[in-house]
């Protein structure tokens, strides 16, 4: 039975006696809650995660919050679990945040964002992502556009429809799904997206500006900006913290590094000829791993309370009745890594569905950019405030 202590009228914690709670063997338990979430004040607010490790009172601890409207209750199972950083259900929030921008453009201007995608060959993986994307884009009332061409496409008629959307004023977006066929030369095509439709923040001048101090990029790529949205949204603090990715693609662990470091984290970045890479992420309090080898990241890799961000998408297979036949883990070993770590998100359902809510984010955004709609939540480039700042 739970019992129940009152610490203010708006936050209520529920203490469990009970050991039996459905326990599972990786520790982890459901962590939900935003930043419009007030917390009490046992908990530190700089880091909130620090309550159930500072509060040996309270070994079992469920924590909701009545004032807040969405996602705001904290499942902790025990001492050791990590908090799980659901990003399915912040990706949700964001989801419902740009619908109701979406239709308050539409009302007050009449102009409905659109993103165009295209998509090369016939890779299952890639039709099954383009197929979520416009999912995602009719749930928030983004008008979506499809080319599908097949593998053996030329070069030049990728290109001629990036051109024709890029002069289409009903396009605000364009994305070229990634990894084209190997006979397409994949910098003259992202090249060729024009810099205020770049959606998918791949183009050179964008990058470029990320990387510059004192320039902003129109657009920053979606992955890594969900997840600076979801430590952002956790209130999990960046600034001063050493910061390690694990990766260095153009599309993912470049970008999340040079991100972290905006966000003035100490940055290091592992890659395939780093010797001894565990030295170097055992000293990290924040890990983003971008890599695709799945379980890579063992527990004894990692800091005791750190915080785990696994963009990793691997199928392995299980000879299950599963109808796919395979199932998806991340890069970080979960079960272990869980164990020591403060906080970390899941495979599925961790920075995957936030890369298709930024992608919608920067649809918006560029849409009201060229209809010089209002920035209300963003700054002028649209880039550094997140769609919700974080309480302070
Ligand atoms: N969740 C999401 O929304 C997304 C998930 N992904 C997933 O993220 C993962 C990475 O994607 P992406 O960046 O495109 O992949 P790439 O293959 O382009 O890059 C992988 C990076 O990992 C490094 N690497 C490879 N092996 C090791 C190793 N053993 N130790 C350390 N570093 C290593 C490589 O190093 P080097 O540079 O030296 O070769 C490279 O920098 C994949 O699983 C992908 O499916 C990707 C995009 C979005
Ligand atoms: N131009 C371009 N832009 C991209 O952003 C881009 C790309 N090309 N090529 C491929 C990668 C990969 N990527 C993912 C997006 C969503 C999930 C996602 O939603 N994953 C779900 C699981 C989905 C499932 O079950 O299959 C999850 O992690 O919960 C994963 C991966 C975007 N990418």
């Amino acid at each position: 039975m739970a019992s129940l202590i009152h610490m203010s009228s708006a936050t209520t914690i529920f203490t469990s006696s009970s050991s039996s709670s459905s326990s599972s063997s990786t520790a982890a338990r459901l962590l939900h809650f935003t930043t419009t979430t007030k917390f009490p004040n046992t908990i530190s607010r700089s880091n909130p995660l620090q309550f159930r490790i500072s509060n040996p009172k309270f070994p079992k601890t469920i924590i909701t919050h009545s004032s807040s409207s969405s996602a705001s209750a904290i499942q902790v199972d025990n001492e050791t679990a990590a908090t799980v950083i659901d990003g399915k259900r912040v990706a949700k929030d964001i989801r419902e945040e740009v619908a109701v921008e979406i239709s308050r453009m539409k009302d007050e201007i009449g102009i409905v964002p659109g993103l165009a995608v295209i998509l090369v060959g016939d890779r299952k993986d890639s039709a099954t992502y383009v197929r979520n994307k416009k999912k995602a884009c009719d749930t928030v009332g983004i008008n979506s556009y499809e080319v599908q061409l097949p593998e053996d496409s030329s070069e030049e008629e990728v290109l001629k429809h990036i051109s024709k959307f890029n002069d289409d004023p009903s396009v605000h977006g364009i994305l070229v799904q990634l990894p084209l066929p190997s006979h397409m030369n994949e910098q003259n095509i992202l090249n060729a997206v024009c810099i205020e439709k770049d959606v998918d923040g791949f183009h050179p001048l964008n990058i470029g500006r990320l990387a510059m101090r004192g320039r902003e990029p129109l657009f920053v790529p979606c992955t890594p900006k969900g997840c600076i949205e979801l430590l952002h949204r956790y209130d999990i603090p960046i600034k001063g913290k050493r910061a390690v990715v694990i990766g260095r693609s153009n599309i993912v662990g470049m970008p999340a590094a040079l991100l972290l470091q905006r966000e003035d984290a100490t940055v290091s970045i592992v890659h395939s000829r780093t010797k001894n890479p565990e030295e170097i992420t055992r000293q990290a309090d924040i890990i983003i791993s971008a890599v695709g080898q799945p379980n890579m990241v063992r527990g004894n890799w990692v800091k005791p309370g750190a915080v785990l961000i696994d963009v990793g998408i691997n199928p392995v297979e299980v000879r299950s009745r599963k109808p796919r036949g395979y199932r998806l883990v991340g890069d970080i070993c979960y079960e272990e890594a869980s164990k020591v770590a403060s906080a970390i998100t899941p495979v599925p359902g961790g920075v995957g569905p936030m890369t298709i809510a930024m992608l919608l984010s920067n649809t918006l955004l560029s849409a009201k950019r060229l209809h010089n709609f209002r920035f209300d939540r963003f700054d002028v480039f649209g880039v550094w405030v997140c769609l919700k700042a974080p309480l302070k």
